[in-house]
């Protein structure tokens, strides 16, 4: 059974009536990781938003559904977000800083968590602090917990945030570029921590990223998209092994000389920002291979047993 399933969700602007994310379907069986990828403006933390309730004033569902852990957190537009989801969705976002209260030190922010959403004792919740705090590979809880987060490195703060992602023990964790702005070694690690966290397998993790080379090193599946529409959706290894999407062959191969870092992308997407008003296929003003068709109609899905790709022209076998 899947522990997070999106179906068909479109969200748009309101006020304009545009479409910033269509047809978008996820899906994450326990125990796995997915790669949502996308370059910049793809609309990658307007789905995280969607899923946490948090979507910004203007932003609205208009259609598709989701359900996490087999109960419901939003269905169409006409049922709104049910609040009780926060309990089952976590989320590890760019800016672990911003993610903490900057006035409280980080003991008291672990304690009134596990207080208020797990129901624990003072005492209890202050030793599964410490305990939560070492699981994500703090040597001295004691020094952290006095801490405030201005106080503590970049990486020290996103260790905070995953212990408190895991102290409301939610099945699924949406990590929303999560090494952004940290520096290298510190990257690895918080990579690893959260595959050492998968290992027990009763979780899914929804990995946010623009990075293709954090894709390849964690995750089993990836949803390649552009300009809020699907693309390309298959097996990590099968994807960078035989892309089929154009898209998907594009990103790949700006990956053959280096890896790409986000200025690399931004870069690309400024010389050709995303028309999303267009009918039809979203890709289709920068491909190759585009005809009359792709600017009309949305493409169709075609799927082989582990593949999905949105073009017209392009099959899978
Ligand atoms: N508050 C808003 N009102 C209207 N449009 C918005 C708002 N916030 C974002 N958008 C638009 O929604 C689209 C998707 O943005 P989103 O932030 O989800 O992209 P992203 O893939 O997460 O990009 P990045 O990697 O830069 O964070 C973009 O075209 C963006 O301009």
């Amino acid at each position: 059974m899947s522990l997070l399933a999106v179906n068909d969700l479109d969200l748009r602007i309101a006020r304009t009536g545009q479409t910033l994310l269509r047809d978008v379907t996820v899906s994450i069986e326990r125990g796995s990781i997915v790669g949502l990828v996308g370059e910049s403006g793809s609309g990658k933390s307007m789905f995280s938003l969607a899923l946490m309730g948090l979507l910004p004033n203007g932003i609205e569902v208009c259609a598709g559904e989701a359900e996490v852990a087999g109960r419901s957190v939003f269905r169409g537009a006409s049922h709104s977000y049910d609040a009780a989801a926060r309990d089952r969705i976590a989320l590890v976002s760019q800016n672990p800083r911003a993610a903490l209260n900057p006035t409280m030190r980080v003991g008291k922010q672990m304690v009134r968590v596990l207080r208020e959403r797990r129901r624990m004792g003072k005492v209890q919740a202050r030793d599964e602090s410490r305990e939560l705090l070492r699981k994500v590979g703090i040597s001295d809880p004691l020094r952290v917990e006095r801490a405030y987060p201005h106080q503590l490195s970049g990486g020290m703060c996103q260790r905070v945030v995953i212990a408190m992602a895991l102290s409301v023990r939610a099945p699924v964790l949406i990590a929303d570029e999560p090494t952004t702005g940290l520096d290298v070694t510190i990257q690895a690690q918080i990579l690893l921590l959260l595959k050492e966290l998968m290992a027990d397998g009763d979780r899914a993790v929804l990995m946010v990223t623009h990075d293709l080379a954090v894709v390849s090193s964690m995750c089993d599946q990836v949803i390649i998209l552009y300009g809020g529409q699907v693309m390309e959706v298959g097996p990590t290894r099968d994807i960078f092994r035989d892309p089929v999407h154009p898209y998907t062959r594009f990103l790949l191969e700006s990956l053959e000389d280096h890896v790409p870092s986000a200025d690399d992308i931004g870069d690309q997407v400024t010389e050709a920002s995303v028309d999303f008003s267009l009918a039809g296929c979203r890709f289709a003003k920068r491909c190759p291979f585009s005809t009359d068709v792709c600017h009309r109609e949305v493409p169709l899905a075609r799927r082989s047993e582990t593949r999905t790709v949105n073009c017209h022209h392009r099959g899978v076998s």
